[in-house]
Formats: structure tokens, C-alpha cells, sequence
């Protein structure tokens, strides 16, 4: 079953002359369970495209069709919630002046839900932080637990999908496994759907079913987990990116390489 589907996605920013379109005519589909990524240069529209599936972006055309129903411009309370975004930077997506336990109150108080302080032990709980951990502030916290912290509030609606933007890459090389390594039990727990940017090839091998390789606001390639370990991708384009990945593609091309995480 295909919890998302985007058809003929294209999206833009600003108005008449100013208006510039920045993912031009995107389609895929996501199944339930799947973790599907997206990677390319800088400024190829990969944000974009998750700001317009979590909503934030409204000046999209196509089809969005999200857990079998299409999406309208206007979304209900609902719908908003079944997908939620995870930043890079916890720091500048986490407020500052604002306890944990108050962080992840705020969006139960925004969609009325009830059972409040039990949903944020279980969200707690679920990332691996301690209980206490709701009465500290931001800036008492590694940043490995801070990235916890946003997990924590993007799962604490129950959406159905995470949206995850450079989940890991402004954390220590090792700190990052650990939050790939919860991102993927948290997966299989709640049964999520992933759509994963990154620019870390490794990273994207390691969580990913299949990537989508983007250029200019568009793919030029969607490869396979299998393709991208055993570096039998087609397009020119994703060559250049394997081959500026950090250390990811072997001296020799179309070797497998043995040294990439399961
Ligand atoms: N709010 C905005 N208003 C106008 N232009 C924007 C806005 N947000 C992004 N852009 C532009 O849209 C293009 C795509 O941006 P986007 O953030 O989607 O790229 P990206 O592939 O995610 O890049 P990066 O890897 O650097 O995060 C860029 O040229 C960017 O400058």
C-alpha cells in the first residue's frame, strides 16, 4: 500500500515575476514502511519538497495523496498531522527558553489531544531519554539528546510518516549512528513511513529502500538500496555524487563495498 503519492509535483516560491519554480514535475510513491530518500547539490529543491508534503509549502500543483487520501491546499488538523518534520539543527528547531516537557506539550494542547502527560512519557520513553528529561531546557542537553528531543515531539501527534531532514548531519560521526540506528527501531515500532534527505550517501544507504536522485528540481534517477551499495546506479549525474561522497564509492568502480553498514 502507498502511503505517499506525489504526481506531477512541482513547487515554487514568491509571485508574478518574482516567482521562481523550484521543483519542477516530481513523481513518486512511497510504500508503507518504506524509507525513501532524496539527495542532490545544494538548492535542487529536496527541503522544498518536504515543506510541501508536511504542508508548509502551499504554492504546489499536482497530486498529493497521503495514507490514501488526496491532499487539498488546505489541510485539516488531521491530515497536518500525519506527517511531521524532523530538522537538522535541534537547537534552532527545539525553543530555547522552553522545557522539554513543555515542547512536547504544545502540540497535544494545539490538536486537543487528552492524555497529555502519557503521551509524553511514552514519547520519552520511545527515544530513549528518562523521564526527568521533561523538566530540563534545551541548552542542559548533548546534542545526540536534543535530536531525540525533536524525534520525540514529531512522533508525540502518532503521525504515520517522519519527514526527515539531515536528521544527523550536525551531530558527532558518532552520535549519528545511534539516532539512524533509533530512527530505524522507531521505523519498525510504529510502523513509519521515512522520506529521508541527505547528502551523506552513507547515511541514505544505510536507512534508505530506495533514493531519489535530484539536479536543477528534478530526478534524474531513482536507485535502489542494492544499486547504491554495489554502485551499479545509471546516470551520470549520481556518479559525481558517489564519487564526492566521503569515502563511500570504492577505488573500484562496481565493487562492492564492504565496509557500509547493514
Ligand atoms: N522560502 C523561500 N523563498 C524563496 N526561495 C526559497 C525559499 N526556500 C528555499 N528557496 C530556494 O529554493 C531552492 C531550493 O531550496 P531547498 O531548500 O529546497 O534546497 P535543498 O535541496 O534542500 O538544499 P540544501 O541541501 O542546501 O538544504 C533554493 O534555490 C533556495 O534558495
Amino acid at each position: 500500500m502507498s502511503m505517499i503519492k506525489a504526481h506531477h509535483l512541482a513547487v515554487s516560491y514568491g509571485h508574478g515575476e518574482t516567482a521562481l519554480k523550484v521543483v519542477k514535475d516530481v513523481s513518486f510513491e512511497v510504500e508503507k514502511g518504506e524509507t525513501f530518500g532524496l539527495v542532490g547539490e545544494s538548492g535542487c529543491g529536496k527541503s522544498t519538497i518536504l515543506g510541501a508534503l508536511a504542508g508548509r509549502n502551499k504554492q504546489w500543483t499536482g497530486t498529493i495523496e497521503i495514507d490514501g487520501e488526496t491532499i487539498g491546499q488546505k489541510r485539516t488538523r488531521a491530515q497536518l498531522a500525519k506527517q511531521q518534520l524532523v530538522f537538522q539543527d535541534p537547537f534552532g528547531s527545539i525553543h530555547p527558553r522552553h522545557t522539554i516537557g513543555r515542547t512536547l506539550l504544545e502540540p497535544l494542547e494545539i490538536h486537543g489531544k487528552d492524555r497529555r502527560q502519557e503521551r509524553i512519557e511514552k514519547v520519552l520513553t520511545d527515544v530513549g531519554l528518562p523521564l526527568n528529561f521533561r523538566y530540563r531546557y534545551p541548552h542542559q542537553l548533548s546534542g545526540g539528546q536534543r535530536q531525540r528531543v525533536a524525534i520525540a515531539r514529531a512522533l508525540i501527534l502518532e503521525p504515520k510518516i517522519l519527514l526527515l531532514d539531515e536528521p544527523t548531519s550536525a551531530l558527532d560521526v558518532s552520535i549519528q549512528a545511534e539516532i539512524l540506528n533509533l530512527l530505524k527501531d522507531l521505523r519498525q515500532r510504529e510502523q513509519l513511513t521515512y522520506i529521508l534527505v541527505s547528502h551523506d550517501l552513507a547515511v541514505v544507504a544505510h536507512l534508505c529502500d530506495r533514493v531519489a536522485i535530484m539536479q536543477s528540481g528534478g530526478f534524474v534517477e531513482v536507485a535502489t538500496r542494492q544499486q547504491l551499495l554495489e554502485n551499479t546506479v545509471e546516470h551520470p549525474y549520481t556518479r559525481i555524487l558517489m564519487d564526492g561522497s566521503r569515502g563511500y564509492v570504492s577505488e573500484k568502480r562496481n565493487s562492492r563495498r564492504e565496509a557500509l553498514p547493514a
